[in-house]
């Protein structure tokens, strides 16, 4: 694999996956840095005879999970998970992440809560100092259609900034749709001193389903870096 990027992708993912995954139930995040922890999870079932259920955070984790031959399980079978691993947009020096560029930011955040252990596997484009200094889309909101307008006023006169509803693009006339059947909004933030305050804020306007947000849930972070090693983050 010659290009820096998935190579750094793949390699922290190996080892998340080898460090923190042990038998048990495992939350699958989304995204493409994921796709290399489940191949090395699939790998590690048929090697080591690791004895694991996967629970997906959206429907390209379920695909995934399928694909490799792995266990599928959900959240109402097991609601305690051992470890989730997931993908990240942007990341600060404490672990603040913002989530769901990929949309599925809502079943992640629940899977990072359920899970004893929550780790952040990326490349080296997503390991900032501050939030907005690698990410520029701003902050994923998803929120129920009808109240799109309404809720992207609200935090415009309570945050600042400015959000735009994501579009689907060439693929799709109109907006994107969520797997939970949402509208995302796109905030753009100005000036943000605290994290868990704007997450907290953002989610009591009504109308908002989840925020991209990610305040003190992931304690341990794996940067794979264009030199080829892994950089890890602890807090
Ligand atoms: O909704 C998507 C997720 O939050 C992903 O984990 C995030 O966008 C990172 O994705 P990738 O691994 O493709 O950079």
């Amino acid at each position: 694999m010659n290009d820096p990027v998935e190579t750094a992708k793949r390699l922290a993912a190996l080892k998340a996956v080898d460090n923190h995954v042990v038998d048990g139930i495992i939350g699958i995040g989304s995204g493409s840095t994921v796709v290399y922890a489940v191949e090395r999870l699939a790998q590690r079932v048929k090697d080591e005879g690791l004895e694991v259920i996967c629970v997906p955070s959206s429907f390209q984790a379920k695909q995934l999970i399928i694909q490799h031959g792995l266990k599928l399980g959900d959240l109402e079978m097991h609601p305690e998970l051992k470890v989730t691993i997931d993908g990240a947009d942007e990341s600060d020096q404490k672990l603040t992440l913002i989530k769901g560029g990929g949309g599925c930011l809502t079943q992640e955040k629940i899977l990072a809560s359920c899970a004893e252990e929550f780790v952040v596997i990326a490349d080296y484009r997503k390991a900032s100092q501050n939030l907005g200094e690698q990410w520029s889309k701003g902050i994923p909101v998803e929120v129920i259609p009808s109240a799109y307008r309404a809720v992207y006023q609200r935090i415009e006169k309570m945050l600042g900034g400015k959000s735009d509803l994501r579009m689907s693009g060439s693929s799709k006339a109109g907006p994107v749709v969520t797997d939970n059947g949402n509208f995302i909004l796109d905030w753009k933030f100005e000036d943000v001193k605290d994290w868990k305050e704007v997450e907290i804020c953002l989610n009591m306007i009504p109308g908002v389903v989840e925020n991209g947000l990610f305040v003190g849930m992931a304690r341990k972070a794996y940067f794979g870096m264009s030199d080829g090693s892994v950089m890890e983050r602890t807090v």
